[in-house]
């Protein structure tokens, strides 16, 4: 049974007196940092100076400074940069400034887990991680409510390791709908696997192969859009808000006849083996070290993918479409 923490079961008294640094303002950390300061925590920001996000941390009234600075000055050290370049910029400009006590903490367990970063043992790992994308975090807090999320405590130094997770998970808003403990093992791989076959991955190629595939056998390219990426919003709306159940009532018995007799020729044993063998090299770390390898290389790999993806007909379609429906400017 997992464990699952509500705001009446947090309080803030591990984090109320301490400093907290967000190292990084992109999408996690603009809205980390300003729900946890509206909720009253001590915040400021480390950054890069000559970085686009300084201004816009300033702009947004915290104390911004140089990421050697916020992180000496910091109790709890909150690294919310990409995942690739954390091991560097650990290493040169925060690793130093870690002392007895201190707390780093993770918005994704991958670095811990995959040993890219080895903090001292005099000091707490932990994780708070909401399960969303950084512009729900901040929009749904300042409509009072919140976003999912996860705590996890890898070392617990000074005792009190997940009271200071569950109080910043408390000022970011997750506390009001539930937070789930974890550990870094299990939401690291849980979370790749998710992004890879489902969310980033599986659903991306199952869009683009079912549009192409209109679209070879002559069916105009704006009706295979409508049909297999722009109608997708509403479905996954009704399966989030009512289950897979609530969306089968929801659509026509035609759909649903249709939808439950073929599903299986198109995700069948072979892509459940793919599945599994994903898993392994996520479980084992061959994914981890293949995409350190790239980062090393300078993204070749990755650049011609985005190139790839950017030029597909689909792109061009949809961004018209969009347009059409109000969705996208420009
Ligand atoms: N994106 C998401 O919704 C989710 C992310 N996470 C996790 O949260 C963490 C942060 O991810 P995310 O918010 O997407 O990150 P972003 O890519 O949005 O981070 C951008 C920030 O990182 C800074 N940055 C980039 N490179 C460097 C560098 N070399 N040195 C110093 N600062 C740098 C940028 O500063 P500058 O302006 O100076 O370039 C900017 O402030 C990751 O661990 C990720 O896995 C977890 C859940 C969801
Ligand atoms: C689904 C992608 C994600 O895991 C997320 C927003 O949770 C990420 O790494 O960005
Ligand atoms: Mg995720
Ligand atoms: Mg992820």
């Amino acid at each position: 049974m997992v464990k699952i923490f509500y705001d009446k079961d947090v309080d803030f008294n591990a984090v109320k007196d301490k400093i907290i640094a967000v190292i990084g303002y992109g999408s996690q950390g603009r809205a980390q940092a300003l729900n946890m300061k509206d909720s009253g925590l001590n915040v400021v920001v480390g950054l890069r100076p000559n970085g686009s996000s300084w201004e816009k941390a300033k702009k947004d009234g915290h104390e911004v400074m140089s990421i050697e600075e916020a992180a000496e000055k910091a109790d709890i050290i909150h690294i919310l940069i990409p995942d690739e370049v954390q091991p560097a910029v650990y290493k040169k400009q925060i690793e130093p400034y870690l002392t007895e006590g201190k707390t780093i903490s993770f918005s994704h367990g991958y670095n811990i887990h995959y040993g890219f970063i080895k903090p001292p043992e005099n000091v707490n790992i932990t994780m708070v991680a909401p399960k969303s994308p950084g512009a729900m975090v901040r929009k749904t807090y300042e409509e009072g409510f919140g976003v999912p999320g996860l705590v996890a405590v890898e070392r617990d130094y000074t005792g009190d390791a997940l009271q200071i997770a569950l109080g910043m998970a408390k000022g970011i808003g997750l506390t009001r709908v539930g937070v789930i403990q974890t550990t870094f093992k299990e939401e690291t791989e849980t979370d790749l696997f998710g992004e890879q076959v489902v969310l980033c991955g599986g659903v991306t190629e199952l869009i683009k192969a079912a549009f192409e595939t209109l679209v070879e056998a002559g069916y105009a390219p704006e009706m295979a859009y409508f049909e297999t990426c722009h109608e997708l919003k509403l479905i996954v709306d009704l399966i989030y808000q009512k289950g897979l159940q609530g969306m089968w009532e929801n659509v026509s018995n035609t759909a649903e006849y249709g939808g439950l007799t073929r599903r299986e020729r198109v995700i069948n044993e072979e892509s459940r083996k793919a599945m599994k063998e994903i898993l392994k090299e996520i479980q084992d770390g061959r994914f981890a070290k293949e995409w350190s390898l790239e980062r090393e290389a300078g993204f070749p790999h990755l650049n011609a993918l985005r190139r790839l993806e950017k030029e597909h007909l689909i792109e061009k379609v949809g961004k018209d479409l969009r347009k059409m429906c109000g969705l996208e400017k420009e």
